[in-house]
């Protein structure tokens, strides 16, 4: 049995109780939004309007549809990759790979599906198996974290995460014991973080345009506007999938309930959650207002791809011309930091360009309600939350150096003001 990390170990989100608490909450949540957003008053506080019975949530049409969607995710992961990368050192100084073929797999399951559509497949039926798909998807989490955290129990200690080894059971199974649990070249975490429910969330949001279309005669400009931004966004992250290699996630945290319901559960259900209360609520959008929205959403977009390609860039190379001219601190471990450039405005100017992202997918819903603003508000709280994480992380890498990074660039992630 592979040993714990031992009871000093610095416990995060509120240690057992708070695991134990989110185990239930999360998932609570993202029920509570599915319901909200069809309801008529689509409040986000309060109690749902009723509760679902049981022939609501459970399906076996859509326990078989989940199991294909997963079955048809991971044999794309299988096919041929144009690239195979390497990820970060580990404690046994080894290197896993990585088959980068993301963005493959979202063309490929665009071209089924279109395939499907025009042989009959109604995508619009699609929304209203969200609440029995949401069901699946969350036994699936439950079910999966139990094995990762069964398989973790045979793992070598060097294959075990910083944290998520506290011998807490409840604790280590909500974050997750083992760093990268593979079994050969399957990589769980990896494939969870992109596939499943990253291409899901613009599957459904893609079901509930073709709805809106059945219904209303064609889809409304909210709802286009909704589905672009977030086709880009997702586009973006199987385009750059390699980045993700250097994420904490990949890096840093384990693979437990956390990461195993964030990725196919709580993305694909909660982050559609625009366009399920835009097929509920249809919302009047003019041309001028919409040029606004796009307006922000190019400017989130250009500064996080901006910043976060200059660190990608950066860490791969720093002789790289791109960056080469950028002023830098040197650390201890002889990593460098930057402190010009996107990097010498912020700390995490990547999570400022998402932010105002998420703002501008929420303004297309109109401000009637506060219902599609949810993943904004999370949205902050869990950015605020990870930079928190982060900053601890790199004070304890880099020492003094990053005191004196904190010093040179004093705010965190908006420009004087946090
Ligand atoms: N949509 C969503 O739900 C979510 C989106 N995200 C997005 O994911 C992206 C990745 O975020 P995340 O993994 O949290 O963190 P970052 O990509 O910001 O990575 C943080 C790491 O970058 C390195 N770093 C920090 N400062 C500097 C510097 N000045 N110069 C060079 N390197 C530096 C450090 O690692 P090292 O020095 O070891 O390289 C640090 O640990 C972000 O754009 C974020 O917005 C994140 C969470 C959820
Ligand atoms: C509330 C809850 C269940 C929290 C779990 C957090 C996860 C939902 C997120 C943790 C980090 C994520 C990232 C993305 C999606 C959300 C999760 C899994 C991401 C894949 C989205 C697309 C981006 O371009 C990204 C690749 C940078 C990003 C990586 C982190």
């Amino acid at each position: 049995m592979a040993p714990t990390q031992g009871p000093r170990a610095p416990l995060e989100f509120g240690g057992p109780l708070g695991a134990a608490a989110l185990l239930l909450l999360l998932p609570a949540t993202m029920f509570h939004l599915l319901l909200a957003a069809r309801s008529g008053p689509a409040r986000l506080l309060g109690p749902p309007a009723s509760l679902p019975g049981l022939e609501a949530l459970w399906s076996p049409r859509a326990l078989l549809l989940w199991l294909a969607w997963l079955g048809l995710q991971a044999a794309l992961y299988l096919l041929p990759a144009r690239k195979v990368a390497e990820g970060q050192e580990l404690k046994d100084k080894s290197r896993l790979r990585y088959p980068i073929n993301g963005f493959q797999a979202l063309v490929l399951t665009a071209l089924l599906v279109g395939l499907g559509m025009s042989a009959g497949l109604p995508l619009g039926a699609l929304p209203e198996m969200l609440l029995p798909l949401a069901f699946v998807a969350t036994l699936t989490a439950f079910i999966f974290s139990l094995f990762l955290y069964m398989k973790a129990q045979v793992a070598p200690v060097s294959a075990l995460a910083p944290g998520g080894n506290s011998g807490n059971p409840i604790y280590d199974f909500f974050l997750g014991r083992e760093l990268n649990p593979r079994i050969c070249f399957f990589d769980f975490k990896y494939f969870c973080e992109l596939r499943p429910g990253l291409i899901g969330w613009v599957l459904i949001n893609l079901a509930l345009l073709m709805k809106e279309a059945e219904l209303q005669g064609s889809p409304s400009l909210a709802m286009w506007l909704v589905n672009g931004f977030q086709l880009l966004y997702v586009g973006d992250a199987l385009w750059h999938e390699e980045a993700i290699l250097t994420t904490m996630d990949i890096t840093h945290d384990g693979f437990g309930f956390m990461l195993a319901f964030g990725d196919i559960a709580w993305v694909p259900f909660t982050y559609s959650l625009q366009a399920q209360f835009l097929l509920h609520h249809p919302q009047p959008l003019g041309l001028p207002m919409a040029s606004v929205i796009c307006l922000i959403n190019a400017i989130g977009y250009y500064i996080f791809r901006g910043a976060n390609s200059q660190k990608n860039t950066f860490r791969k190379n720093p002789s790289d011309p791109r960056v080469a001219g950028l002023e830098t601190i040197s650390t201890a471990t002889g990593r460098k930091l930057l402190v010009s450039g996107w990097w010498g405005m912020v700390r995490h100017p990547n999570y400022l360009g998402d932010l105002i992202m998420a703002l501008a997918w929420s303004l297309p819903c109109g401000v009637s309600h506060l219902l599609p603003y949810f993943y904004l508000l999370y949205f902050t709280a869990l950015l605020v939350h990870r930079e928190a994480r982060d900053e601890r992380q790199c004070l304890q890498k880099y020492g003094l150096a990053w005191q004196e990074y904190c010093r040179r660039v004093p705010y965190r992630i908006m420009p004087y003001i946090y």
